[in-house]
């Protein structure tokens, strides 16, 4: 059994007082403890949210870091100093990281292994633009997508990587790939891990679903087979759409 996960992707939002709002008001209500509720804050939020988190089972991540343990990369944070702080994620290769930051398939290879040999574990980000689903090139895209992250990774830890299918139209449009798709792309993608590393492994990584997801379809989209959570960007915002979320 994989344990859901729904992880919050802030994206650029929220300075350190208004995190800490957010974060008390999260904590004020109950949650429902068999799914996995993890934060992915701005990098200045990190230190405070994980104060403000301690003692609770509430997760942190970053949205994501250098693959270098530290050096001449001006403006760069680097798995090392993520460690120190002892966060548990890292949102690695999100398609607006790919769009306007120039990030590629063998950056994120090399981020998602620096990850991993620090102990966080990468939440690894694909998925198709529209123009490629319009093609009906949205399987090949993906399949490239994540066969190329997961290159040359222990197999022993690639149990620890999570994968969130993002289809890059679906993403703060509103538009959700209907849940029959997104089970349809989420399965192809265990089934392509488990060619390649073996089902034992293909069964035990976590595969969420990106992209518009809100408390209105949250039930529909966790009941679908193979999807085992969400990676939520502008419901994550609000406290109450959150913990709807959480306690789907
Ligand atoms: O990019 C996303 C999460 O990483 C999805 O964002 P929205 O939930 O705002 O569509």
């Amino acid at each position: 059994m994989r344990t859901p996960i729904i992880a919050g992707n802030w994206k650029m939002n929220k300075t350190v007082k208004e995190a800490l709002e957010l974060v008390k008001d999260i904590k004020k209500q109950e949650r429902n403890s068999n799914v996995e509720a993890v934060l992915c804050v701005p990098f200045t939020d990190l230190m405070e949210v994980k104060k403000e988190i301690d003692g609770t089972d509430i997760k942190l991540g970053a949205q994501n870091m250098h693959w270098e343990d530290s050096g001449a990369y001006t403006g760069e944070i680097s798995p090392l100093m993520l460690k120190e702080i002892d966060i548990d994620y890292v949102i690695i290769g999100h398609s607006e990281r790919r769009q306007y930051f120039n990030e590629t398939d063998e950056t994120v290879n090399k981020k998602a292994k620096a990850a991993l040999k620090y102990g966080i574990n990468p939440i690894i980000c694909v998925g198709e633009t529209l123009e490629e689903r319009e093609s009906g090139k949205e399987k090949e895209i993906v399949e490239r997508q994540v066969l190329k992250a997961i290159e040359g990774i222990e197999e022993k830890l690639l149990k620890n990587i999570v994968i969130a299918y993002e289809p890059i139209w679906a993403i703060g449009t509103g538009k959700t790939a209907s849940s029959k798709d997104a089970n349809d792309i989420i399965s192809f993608i265990r089934e392509i891990i488990g060619n390649k590393y073996g089902k034992d492994i293909s069964e035990k990584i976590r595969i969420q679903y990106g992209g518009s997801v809100k408390p209105a379809n949250i039930n529909e989209i966790m009941n679908e087979s193979d999807i085992d959570g969400a990676l939520v960007g502008g419901a994550s915002l609000k406290a109450k759409d959150f913990l709807k979320l959480i306690n789907f």
